[in-house]
């Protein structure tokens, strides 16, 4: 069964609770609805009470037809079944009503907690877990769990049946009476023993589902990129894969679940056998009437209903179990970013300081405490120093992959770093108030993200009280031409994550959303997709109203970009190799020149691709000779 389980793993944020502990904590969102509970357990013992009286009442029937009753008598007798019938509908009714409110209560509150769990996750939660599996804890393990709750009142109920109708057997004939009830213990037993199984393959079969969600959100998620490779196939079989698991794993939790009811079922056979025979034997004998005998054998009935019950629900209220825990996981989930303080930080001027930074991704094994000397760690950032003082442009280039972008997700408190101090206006950055901190922080990523709506909405998203006068000031601060090329001006709207609107027209958005939040610290991942030169211009000229008076950090793609950059640094590996302006790195002919001629060189409107081509071969030609690059 091995290869049935692979895929299937805990996240590694899951974790086991005690059913007293699950139970305890599904009770704290009970609490609040007490009132429409203890309602509902009235129904139950109310609607209980009324299920024994018919049986008892149709038993003293048969034992009043064996002597010559009076007609009145047979009709009272019978309309006392038929109001309690009656009763025990309205019972019904009113528990069902008023258990699906609380349960229906119960689940939003849930649900909302583990949405608002969801939001407030760092950033490396995202990166580390699908978001098909996120949203299949959100909503159908909020649902499964609504389920568990439903099934509980019902079980309580049956349960509650099984005490009365045993003691009402206990006063008729205790032998009878002991007979049946020693078969409950075995009825239960089994049960409980195909508990641990159950809860398993239940969890399991979660998972599998949890990962065709994924599998879908990401397909969907990626749709463009899959085509344009031709994937649909690869995808189409990947699915299919993880389908058939889900399929294999349910098959599975299906017949583990099935093999429970051939035991009681012949359990409660044997039972009721037993009892039909003694008690045959005693109403012939005399010690018990025909009435009380019949009463039996519908106790019995009544008697093993519940229990068989509890099995047959069984699958439905693990899954309900099992769903609360990964609910309840997600909920709980430590956070790796934590603040050590609350300060205020209202206003800051944008000084921000790297002191001997450590940090790595790789937080498998515990180095929060910090122990930068460990060598089999992949540092990202092995203890890492910089002074950006504030209001300052810097510029931070490198090749792929070294720690540009992390060093942005520090600053922005994304990650959190494993030892030494990041220091923002002398402050250190655990300290501060995380929200007004990120208040102070205006992001634009390489493909800026645009939600649903129009121009205007997204460009409002992060001061939603502002007006569509501060919009358009801030819009018409980047240009006028591009708001006049949207077809409806600031109304257009973006469609789904902004794809009808072109990626310069997207960085606008965001840069314009960035000069109305107004931060002191402005950090921009430059697309490296280029764009066409008008586009460009007017993103440059949107940048530098941007930058204005504001400390900026840019991982930069574009030439324009890193000349215009008060400071330029080189990362290599995690470690600054170089630092300067952009003219005085270019003549010193280090690494940053290399860059230059890889990545910026043809940028420049001076780029002769030909001269490159008879530069290339002369170097060729020159052999080791080290390269000297032209100034752009
Ligand atoms: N979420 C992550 N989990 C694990 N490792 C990561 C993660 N993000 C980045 N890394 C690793 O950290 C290192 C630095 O990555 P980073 O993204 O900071 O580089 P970069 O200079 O920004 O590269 P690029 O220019 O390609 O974006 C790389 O080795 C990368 O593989």
């Amino acid at each position: 069964m091995g290869f049935l389980m692979d895929g299937l793993a805990a996240e590694a944020y899951d974790r086991s609770y005690s059913d007293r502990a699950l139970i305890r904590r599904i009770w704290r969102y009970f609490r609040p609805h007490s009132g429409r509970v203890a309602l509902v357990a009235l129904m139950v013992v109310l609607g209980s009470l009324v299920a024994t009286v018919i049986p008892i009442t149709i038993s003293r029937s048969i034992e009043l037809l064996t002597g010559d009753p009076a007609a009145q008598v047979l009709i009272g007798l019978a309309a006392i079944i038929a109001v309690m019938g009656a009763l025990g509908w309205f019972f019904n009714f009113v528990r069902q009503t008023f258990s699906a409110r609380a349960v229906g209560d119960v689940v939003l509150a849930l649900r909302e907690d583990a949405y608002r769990a969801v939001l407030q996750r760092d950033m490396s939660f995202y990166d580390q877990y699908a978001s098909g599996r996120i949203v299949s804890r959100v909503t159908s393990d909020t649902q499964d769990f609504a389920t568990v709750v439903t099934l509980t009142i019902d079980l309580l109920s049956q349960l509650l049946l099984v005490v009365i109708i045993a003691v009402v057997m206990v006063t008729i004939n205790w032998q009878l009476a002991l007979i049946t009830l020693a078969t409950g213990p075995i009825v239960i037993a089994a049960a409980l023993t195909f508990r641990h199984v159950a809860r398993l393959t239940t969890r399991q079969a979660q998972r599998a589902l949890a990962n065709v969600n994924a599998s879908i959100q990401e397909t969907v998620s990626g749709i463009a990129v899959a085509k344009s490779f031709r994937q649909e196939a690869a995808i189409y079989q990947q699915f299919r894969q993880t389908n058939e698991l889900a399929f294999q794993v349910r098959l599975r939790q299906g017949l583990v679940f099935s093999s429970i009811f051939p035991i009681l079922n012949l359990l409660s056979g044997i039972a009721i056998a037993t009892i039909i025979y003694f008690g045959g034997r005693l109403a012939l004998g005399g010690s018990v009437s025909v009435g009380e005998w019949y009463l039996f054998v519908q106790s019995l009935a009544i008697y093993f209903f519940p229990l068989t019950s509890i099995a047959s629900f069984w699958s439905q209220f693990q899954q309900g179990l099992s769903a609360s825990e990964r609910v309840f996981a997600l909920i709980d989930a430590e956070p790796k970013v934590v603040q050590i303080g609350n300060e205020p930080a209202p206003h800051l001027i944008g000084r921000i300081e790297f002191r001997d930074v450590w940090f790595t991704y790789d937080t498998g094994q515990d180095r929060t405490a910090g122990s930068p000397s460990s060598a089999s760690v992949q540092w990202v950032l092995p203890g890492f120093s910089l002074v950006i003082p504030a209001g300052q442009k810097l510029a931070v280039v490198g090749h792929t992959g070294a720690g540009k972008s992390s060093l942005i997700k520090l600053i922005t408190r994304f990650y959190e770093f494993q030892a030494g101090q990041l220091l923002i206006d002398g402050r250190d950055i655990r300290a501060l108030d995380l929200a007004q901190y990120r208040r102070q922080i205006g992001l634009v990523p390489q493909s800026p993200f645009l939600f649903s709506g129009t121009v205007a909405d997204n460009i409002r998203y992060g001061r939603p009280e502002a007006t569509m006068a501060d919009v358009e000031t801030a819009a018409r601060r980047l240009g006028s031409e591009w708001i006049a090329d949207l077809p409806h001006g600031l109304e257009t709207d973006v469609g789904e994550r902004g794809a009808r609107l072109s990626l310069g027209q997207r960085q606008l958005v965001a840069l314009a959303r960035v000069l109305l939040q107004n931060p002191s610290i402005f950090i921009l991942d430059e697309a490296t997709a280029s764009i066409d030169p008008f586009t460009e211009t007017q993103v440059q000229e949107g940048l530098d109203v941007v930058m204005q008076g504001r400390t900026s950090i840019i991982i930069a793609h574009r030439l324009s970009t890193v000349r215009t950059a008060d400071r330029i640094i080189v990362l290599k590996q995690g470690r600054i190799i170089e630092e300067g302006n952009h003219d005085d790195l270019l003549a010193s002919g280090g690494h940053y020149a290399e860059l230059y001629n890889t990545y910026f060189r043809h940028q420049s409107l001076d780029y002769k691709p030909w001269e490159e081509e008879s530069r290339e071969l002369s170097a060729k030609n020159l052999g080791s000779q080290a390269f000297r690059p032209h100034a752009g």
